[in-house]
């Protein structure tokens, strides 16, 4: 059975339709690419399986996580929810990075808010312990450094450390490395397949960028004004796509095997 299931999710606001019924499902231990450009529909979609959207979006369909609607749910469930079974990460660190908090005690709160019984000692073991799963150097001393003393990679690090210290069952990583070099973004994905690799974790992997998502989702659907045009597997994708609109993708795609010896129309 699906870990999550979205069926036939429709998001409007006002008079204008953002989301058209779309439907995807995601398994156990299993990353799910959703590719688009700007305004396809892609954060609000994420948002709406958090229940985050502003109450103005009118809703309609099922996101069925772990046998619940969540569209059904009361805000008290969905709160319990949040960051113990679903947890998110964005583009922009600082956003749910807290600027006057030692990165420890945010990352402690994290702990805490699911966790309530668990005494100083306990938390402080899960808050280096998350640490170390993404490999920041010097843990134990970092944790006592505030968000500004680090690199934007470093950052990404805390955040998904942040994200993943309760061991939630499905990461929703919205654009994690648009903001980083391509050094540091080559990084972050490799942490992302570990963590996944080491800890079963699903995943919703949200990007604009084709190559990106291909490089990590084992499935990809194609999102475009509101719609899924395609989902398929990326290796299918790439060599079978259906829709005009991913191939127009691909060819945005710069491959690693071009032969720059043969002419460019025998290609
Ligand atoms: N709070 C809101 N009120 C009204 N319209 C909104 C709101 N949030 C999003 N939209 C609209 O919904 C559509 C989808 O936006 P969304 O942010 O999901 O796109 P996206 O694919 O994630 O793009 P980006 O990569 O730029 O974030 C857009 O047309 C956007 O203007």
């Amino acid at each position: 059975m699906a870990l999550l299931s979205v069926e036939n999710l429709n998001i409007r606001f006002g008079n204008s339709t953002a989301v058209d019924g779309i439907s995807f499902s995601i398994n156990e231990g299993e990353v799910l690419g959703l590719v688009g450009e700007s305004g396809s529909g892609k954060s609000v979609t994420s948002l709406a399986i958090l229940r985050l959207l502003a109450p103005s979006a009118a809703m309609t369909g099922t996101i069925h996580f772990d046998g619940h609607n969540l569209l059904e749910l009361s805000e008290k469930q969905m709160r319990a929810r949040r960051g113990r079974d679903i947890s998110m990460i964005f583009q922009e660190p600082m956003t749910a990075l807290n600027p006057a908090m030692t990165i420890g005690e945010q990352i402690a709160e994290a702990v805490r808010v699911h966790h309530p019984k668990l005494n100083k000692a306990e938390v402080k073991d899960r808050v280096l312990e998350s640490l170390n799963n993404v490999a920041l150097p010097d843990p134990t001393r970092r944790s006592k450094d505030y968000p500004h003393q680090f690199s934007g990679g470093q950052r990404q690090r805390i955040m998904i450390a942040m994200a993943v210290v309760n061991q939630p069952r499905l990461l929703i990583a919205d654009e994690p490395t648009t903001a980083l070099d391509v050094t540091v973004q080559a990084q972050i994905l490799r942490l992302l397949r570990d963590l996944r690799e080491q800890h079963g974790l699903s995943m919703l992997f949200i990007s604009h960028d084709l190559a990106v998502t291909a490089q990590t989702a084992d499935r990809v659907a194609v999102m475009r004004h509101g719609h899924i045009l395609e989902t398929n597997t990326a290796a299918e994708l790439f060599r079978a796509p259906q829709d005009d609109y991913t191939r127009a993708l691909l060819a945005a795609v710069p491959t690693m095997h071009t032969d720059r010896t043969r002419p460019l129309a025998t290609l």
